[in-house]
């Protein structure tokens, strides 16, 4: 089966007539429309009414879009959700999130939505965990709501709540992420890692990429189109490793055939997990597009 790949989730700023125009033409995995910290308070209101007609419009039937609405407890929170429920948006994505309350009321709020329009989708959620509060809390919020499909890491905020800031190395990050990853596995929904600001360092941005793949997450929210065939070709599986899937698979097959639970091949043992993750290198292939359909 393919799975449903979200590496790349590009903020696109909800204010900026151009880029909510165009946004798709990048294909990120997922667009992500913004109405909190990008949008400014004089613009809260047209930017919804524009990320509302951009939902509807034909160029988003295609792609998965998820909106950043701003927090319940603010004057927008409320109107963003309407709004972007009412035009079919797939996930909300909620900012700032430091309880399982945070998630219960916008929860109740959605349902309260869908209820009163008749909607036949059911909308996800995406939690954004970007303080202490939110890191200590991040397994309870993984597991509280069925219809959350992620929970993603805001490290700018976190870095201010932790009193410090981002480095290359990322060590003050590494709690925060661990935490999250760990959280999401338990929970079995997604793992997502935050954005890179210095659009113009590609050689920073995949050092950071190297190291979020390496930890399992299943990929980043983004802030500008260049950064998503950098991210994309960090997570499409090399050749190296595709060839020793198609080798263990092959094996496999031989086992199964011959009555044989554990085999080895090249000296080394293949059982059921190494199994699983070589199926899992070529559903990622199939799905990067590395390797055609039928193969
Ligand atoms: C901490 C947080 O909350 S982060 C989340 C909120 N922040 C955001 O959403 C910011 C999103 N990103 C941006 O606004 C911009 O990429 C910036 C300000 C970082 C850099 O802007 P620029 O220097 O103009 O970017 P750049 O020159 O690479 O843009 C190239 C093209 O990509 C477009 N583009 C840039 N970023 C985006 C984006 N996020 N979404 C869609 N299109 C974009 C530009 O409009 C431009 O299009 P054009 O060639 O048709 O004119
Ligand atoms: O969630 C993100 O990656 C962007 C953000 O708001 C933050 O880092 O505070
Ligand atoms: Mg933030």
């Amino acid at each position: 089966m393919k799975p449903k790949l979200r590496r790349s989730m590009l903020f696109v700023p909800g204010s900026n007539t151009g880029m909510v125009c165009n946004a798709f033409i990048y294909k990120p995995d997922t667009v992500m429309f913004d109405l909190e910290d990008s949008v400014a308070l004089s613009e809260k209101d047209s930017a919804r009414m524009m990320v509302f007609h951009a939902l509807q419009h034909f160029t988003y039937k295609d792609i998965e879009t998820a909106v950043r609405v701003n927090p319940l407890d603010t004057p927008f929170g409320l109107l963003d959700l309407e709004a972007v429920i009412r035009a079919g948006v797939d996930i909300v994505r909620l900012p700032k999130t430091d309880t399982v309350e945070d998630v219960l009321d916008m929860e109740r709020e959605i349902e309260r939505i869908e209820t009163k329009i008749g909607a036949t989708k059911k909308t996800m959620l995406l939690a954004a965990i970007e303080s202490a509060l939110g890191v200590v809390n991040a397994v309870d919020i993984a597991r509280s709501s069925k219809r959350m499909m992620g929970i993603a890491l805001g490290a700018e905020d976190f870095v201010r709540d932790l009193h410090t800031q981002r480095t290359k190395e990322g060590h003050e990050l590494m709690a925060a992420r661990n935490q999250i990853l760990l959280a999401a596995r338990a929970a079995k929904i997604g793992a997502f890692d935050s954005i890179f600001s210095d659009v113009k360092d590609k050689e920073g941005f995949m050092h950071e990429v190297e190291l979020i793949k390496g930890l399992g997450f299943d990929g980043k929210s983004l802030i500008n189109p260049n950064q998503i065939p950098w991210l994309h070709s960090a997570f499409a599986p090399s050749q190296k490793n595709i060839n020793w899937a198609i080798e263990v698979l092959e094996a496999a097959k031989d086992a199964k055939e011959r009555g044989l639970g554990v085999i080895s091949l090249d000296g080394k043992m293949v059982d059921a997990p190494v199994i699983l993750r070589a199926e899992w290198i070529m559903d990622l292939a199939r799905a990067s597009g590395v390797l055609g359909e039928e193969q």
